[in-house]
């Protein structure tokens, strides 16, 4: 592992401006280069809101106190024309809902040639050749039809794929990934998993997946950092996390997660003995 942090969170809390309230409370973690850190916690404990604090996307109504160090640079620091040139190119986050992401006037192909020419000197030819690459390893077919459409004409499943596609043409340094398959078929699921691997392996970055889903975690971190209630309430390396949580939280949602697959297995056997 790297000595120095690619990204070094310094006593974060987001407080909701209209009562005070903190949503992340004082909260502090260091995730290092080309590692996959998967954040897992129940809903509403401010994984999302840590997503967009990262990226400089929090709502007007929150204001964030603490510090967020992309390598030396302090995220604060940065201007909004700086903010342009690092979101997507350096930290990119890849959200749930994909329609949300999308110019609905224009094709889906326009949009990512013009996301490439914002941030690369590349001619058109090269362009062309990394959104081909780049649909590929999300395994999307038929893209000539799919880059002349516009986005209500696809699929929730093509849609986050064709974000994870632009994503990974972009190269970032850390990609966050907000509850990425949500949304999608088990089968869809699978795929999207793979070209986020492919993404830490072939690209070397850095991610950030948020999950409810334990399962997930399994198949693709190499730490975990469980939230609640606005803070960190444990993180390790997954091996360590999965074999030995030392918080009683942590325990619980293994157990948890632990009985609802013995169930379904239970469930799977007695219907394959019934047929
Ligand atoms: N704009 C906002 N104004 C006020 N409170 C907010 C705002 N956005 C989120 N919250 C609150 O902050 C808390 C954390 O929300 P967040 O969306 O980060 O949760 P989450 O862990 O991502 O949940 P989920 O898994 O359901 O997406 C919640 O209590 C939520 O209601």
């Amino acid at each position: 592992m790297s000595d120095n942090p690619i990204l070094n969170i310094v006593d974060l809390s987001v407080i909701d401006t209209l009562n005070q309230h903190p949503l992340i409370n004082h909260l502090s973690m260091a995730i290092y280069p080309h590692r996959s850190l998967a954040i897992v916690g129940e809903s509403g404990s401010g994984k999302s809101l840590l997503a967009k604090a990262i990226v400089g996307l929090l709502p007007s109504s929150l204001s964030a106190q603490g510090d967020i160090f992309f390598h030396d640079k302090r995220l604060s620091d940065l201007s909004a024309k700086q903010w342009q040139q690092m979101r997507g190119r350096k930290i990119s986050l890849v959200v749930q809902n994909a329609m949300s992401a999308f110019d609905p006037l224009m094709t889906i192909g326009h949009q990512f040639d013009e996301t490439l020419n914002t941030h690369f000197s590349l001619s058109v030819v090269q362009r062309q050749q990394r959104i081909m690459a780049s649909l590929d390893k999300v395994k999307l077919l038929q893209v000539h039809n799919l880059l002349n459409s516009y986005p209500h004409q696809l699929s929730g499943g093509q849609l986050q794929r064709v974000m994870i596609a632009i994503a990974l043409a972009l190269e970032p340094d850390i990609i966050i990934a907000d509850e990425p398959t949500t949304a999608l078929d088990a089968i869809t699921q699978f795929e999207v998993m793979q070209a986020f691997t492919a993404l830490i392996d072939e690209n070397k970055a850095t991610l950030i997946f948020i999950t409810h889903d334990l399962g997930l975690v399994k198949g693709i971190a190499d730490d975990i950092a469980v939230m609640k209630n606005g803070e960190i309430i444990e993180f390790n390396n997954k091996a360590a996390l999965l074999s030995a949580p030392k918080h009683p939280y942590t325990q619980f949602l293994l157990a948890t997660r632990q009985k609802l697959t013995e169930r379904f297995d239970k469930i799977r056997g007695n219907h394959v003995i019934k047929c």
